[in-house]
């Protein structure tokens, strides 16, 4: 961190759909690697996909239990409290209202998401409004997965280097030199379902809650995979 410098804001948005260890991994490693506080944000309303198997309300709850004593790990609701949809350059607006267009902002995403960019909303303009940094995920391989529009784009934006970040408010990409971590949510609620194990895949406040209220079971009758 550039103690001169102006702090770098860094938000990981997700649907968290639940949290599990693999994000929780990245978010440390990105917490340590970057000297920055990160702000896990729940999507309220994923535009993109079909919809979560737990409510907006109690994936924020998962996440609070998840951050709970982790130093720098904040969970920040802004997607929850408007109501429209989630996309990312909305909220990156409202992010930009509120710390002004010089502020370093970055979007924590995995590589997954990286390969998948042109697909959102509006995604140019996403590269005026944060940096990406971006963690390696089991199973996308970066030299491979990008289209030609992105590879494109991302031309002249790579940077190994923390204080880059810092040093200007948007529109660079870091990958973050994270081991890799298998952690995956439709893993994790297909396991449950299933009547598999899967309590070990998520912190162990956030398996209690998923078991309190009987999250992501097909058959609410069913005990077995609680
Ligand atoms: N194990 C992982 N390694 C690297 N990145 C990850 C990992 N798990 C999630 N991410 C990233 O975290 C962000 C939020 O992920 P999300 O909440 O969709 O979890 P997920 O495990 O990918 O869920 P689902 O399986 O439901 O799609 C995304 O940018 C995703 O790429
Ligand atoms: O803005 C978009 O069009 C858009 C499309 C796909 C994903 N996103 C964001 O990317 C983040 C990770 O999404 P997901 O589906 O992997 O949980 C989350 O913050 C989403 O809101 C955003």
């Amino acid at each position: 961190m550039n103690p001169a410098g102006p702090a770098l804001r860094v938000f990981y948005g997700g649907t968290f759909d639940p949290v599990h260890c693999g994000h929780l991994h990245i978010a440390r490693n990105a917490r340590d690697h970057l000297s920055a506080a990160i702000r896990l944000m729940p999507a309220a309303d994923p535009p993109h996909r079909a919809a979560p198997g737990a409510s907006a309300e109690h994936r924020a709850r998962m996440l609070d239990l998840a951050v709970a004593g982790e130093r720098d790990l904040l969970v920040d609701r802004r997607e929850l409290l408007r109501d429209t949809p989630s996309y990312s350059v909305d909220t990156l607006r409202g992010i930009r209202a509120e710390y002004g267009m010089q502020a370093p902002v970055a979007l924590l995403i995995g590589a997954d998401s990286l390969a998948g960019l042109p697909q959102w909303k509006d995604w140019q303009a996403l590269f005026e409004l944060a940096h990406f940094v971006v963690a390696a995920r089991p199973g996308v391989d970066l030299d491979r997965h990008l289209s030609a529009p992105l590879l494109t784009m991302l031309d002249g934006r790579w940077t190994d280097l923390e204080t880059d970040l810092e040093a200007a408010p948007a529109g660079r990409v870091l990958c973050l030199p994270n081991r890799l971590h298998p952690g995956s949510a439709t893993g994790i609620r297909e396991r449950i379902a299933a009547g598999e194990p899967w309590r070990e895949l998520v912190p162990a406040p956030v398996a209690e809650y998923i078991v309190q209220h009987r999250l992501y079971v097909k058959r609410p009758g069913s005990p077995a995979s609680l």
